[in-house]
């Protein structure tokens, strides 16, 4: 980063003057009428350096944009250094300036391309190592718990980043997944989640899988020593814990204190990000339900992406084209939110991975230089599966006065092709059409010719479809564990080149911690009303309305 405010760009200020001037004028409609070859100008197709069966389209053609404003979004990119702080990245620099850190999670699916020099880095193998033996082990049956068993169930009980990328992942790649083998994800502190999850639970054919790059967070911890308890209630025996727990961390001391041997934990370093771990032990998870041959795989897709990142030139550069897209609407049009959409069931999780992939990265309104921003950075991010968003939010999205950016995915082949894949061609039907209601939407004059002569004014008003809704489309042949990794690392690489041109850090969360801290000082004052004090009135009030009405 130049230190400098993205508003003080050249090319920033060169879009506020073409937006000023040009963005009433901007029709999606006219727009392909005047330009036949739209499509191919402005759609790209991913091919895999690394493996061609990992490929997809991404078409942006849909969007608001001329040749004039991709261009200066391009330039945009450059006066940023983008690239200078890409290469910064790979190389292993502290770029994660606050925490004094490098960012580093290419390096976890690197298989020893990319020369890094950061400590820890050349033991990425050896944990991977570690993560086979493991896996093949529980999943072989060879590990057993302390009365002899095989293991059948793995809790993972972590939060975050320690959480939702396995959830995530495990969701997505279910095809492949040993289907005896059941998996659970233990995340919120509230009971609910733990007493729930421990009642599918034998204790004798059950690992617990404590993920926390920490081992300091209060809502993992407290659940790991919880599930502990449950367990030794039947096994009694505290040697027993280390045939049914594991530890997936940064921080060794916390882990054997807690009571797992460090044989029994599966390291990884300060310079994995919680929101970009999945591919680091916190995968752990993942490689035990689909196998840790197609764990590579992921990783392997996603280093497919990194090279593509790495090289590929600008125009060309799939990351850099969603992120300056992004960057148009959220700074120029005010658009608040991007909404993801999957026409993929197994995707269902997608967007809520990327709500803390995206906004704990680029939620931020100082820059890496202490100074406040003067313009948005990063966007509300949300999202479901299609078909059902269309039955849920979608009219917003066609009639509402919002404008919401929206990017839709899907595999061209369903793993699941029932009734001769009608399923599936019903959902593409879908996936097909939104996308073009958004883009053209349906005229006044359409309106009246449907619904004849005498159709009340209101009437016809409210069935107008103004259009010019903007989407990006995504679709790749099947969703494999090398595609999804290469469709997580394409978002980690956009939210990337987005912080870097607004200036910011990416890489830490600060926001997270006032919270934190102010909960475990009311969690010493529920006891009483008079233990309540040094809180405003309302804070006052309501522990005082929870202490009156709690039956606990
Ligand atoms: O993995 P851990 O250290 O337990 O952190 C869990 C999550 O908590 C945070 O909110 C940081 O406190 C996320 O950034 C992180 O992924």
């Amino acid at each position: 980063m130049s230190g400098k405010l993205a508003t003080e760009y050249a090319a920033w200020q060169k879009l506020q003057k073409i937006y000023d001037s040009e963005h009433s004028k901007l029709v999606l409609k006219e727009l392909f009428a005047q330009d036949p070859n739209r499509f191919h100008k402005f759609s790209r197709e991913f091919v895999s350096p690394d493996d061609p069966s990992v490929t997809f389209l991404l078409d942006f053609s849909k969007n608001l944009i001329t040749e004039p404003i991709f261009n200066t979004l391009l330039d945009l990119v450059r006066e940023a250094q983008v690239e200078t702080w890409r290469d910064k990245m790979f190389a292993g620099e502290h770029i994660n300036t606050s925490e004094d850190r490098a960012v580093l999670h290419v390096a976890l699916r690197n298989f020893n391309e990319f020369k890094i020099s950061e400590a820890g880095v050349n033991e990425v193998g050896n944990v991977l190592a570690h993560i086979k033996e493991f896996t093949e082990a529980v999943r072989s049956g060879a590990w057993k718990g302390y009365t002899g068993k095989p293991i059948k169930t793995i809790v993972n009980i972590g939060i975050g980043g320690s959480d939702l990328g396995p959830v995530m992942v495990t969701e997505a790649l279910k095809p492949y997944a040993k289907r005896d083998l059941d998996a659970h994800f233990v995340s919120n502190i509230d009971g609910t989640h733990l007493a729930e999850t421990l009642r599918l639970c034998d204790p004798e054919t059950t690992l617990f899988i404590i993920a926390s790059k920490t081992f300091t967070t209060q809502e993992t911890i407290t659940n790991a020593t919880s599930a502990r308890d449950w367990f030794l209630t039947s096994a009694k025996d505290k040697a027993h814990v280390a045939k049914h727990f594991v530890a997936l961390s940064t921080n060794t001391k916390a882990v054997t204190s807690f009571g797992i041997s460090e044989q029994n934990m599966f390291q990884f370093w300060d310079w994995v990000g919680g929101r970009y771990s999945l591919w680091s032990a916190i995968g752990l998870s993942i490689a035990l339900v689909i196998g840790y041959d197609n764990f590579e795989q992921l990783l392997r897709g996603a280093h497919g992406m990194d090279k593509h990142f790495k090289t590929a030139p600008l125009e060309q550069n799939l990351p850099v084209l969603l992120a300056i897209i992004g960057i148009w609407y959220n700074d120029f049009y005010g658009a608040q939110t991007h909404v993801l959409l999957p026409y993929d069931q197994y995707l269902h999780k997608f967007a809520d991975y990327f709500q803390q992939g995206d906004m704990e990265s680029n939620g931020k309104s100082v820059t890496k230089d202490g100074r406040r921003v003067n313009y948005q950075t990063g966007p509300i991010i949300w999202g479901a599966a299609g078909t059902n968003g269309q039955h849920s939010f979608y009219q917003l999205l066609h009639q509402g006065t919002k404008l919401v950016p929206a990017d839709f995915l899907a595999p061209a082949t369903t793993h699941n092709p029932i009734a001769h894949s009608l399923h599936h061609r019903i959902l593409l039907s879908n996936f097909f059409a939104q996308p073009e209601a958004l883009a053209f939407g349906k005229t006044e004059e359409e309106v009246r010719k449907e619904l004849g002569p005498g159709a009340s004014e209101p009437l016809v008003k409210s069935k107008v479809f103004e259009g010019n809704r903007p989407s990006n489309s995504i679709m790749f042949p099947l969703l494999t564990p090398a595609t999804l990794g290469a469709l997580i690392a394409l978002y980690e690489h956009k939210i990337f080149t987005q912080g870097v041109v607004w200036g910011i850090n990416s890489f830490d969360q600060m926001g997270v911690e006032l919270g934190k801290v102010l909960a475990k000082n009311i969690l010493a004052q529920l006891d009483k009303p008079e233990d309540v004090v040094n809180h405003d009135s309302s804070t006052t009030g309501i522990i005082h309305y929870y202490q009156k009405h709690r039956k606990e």
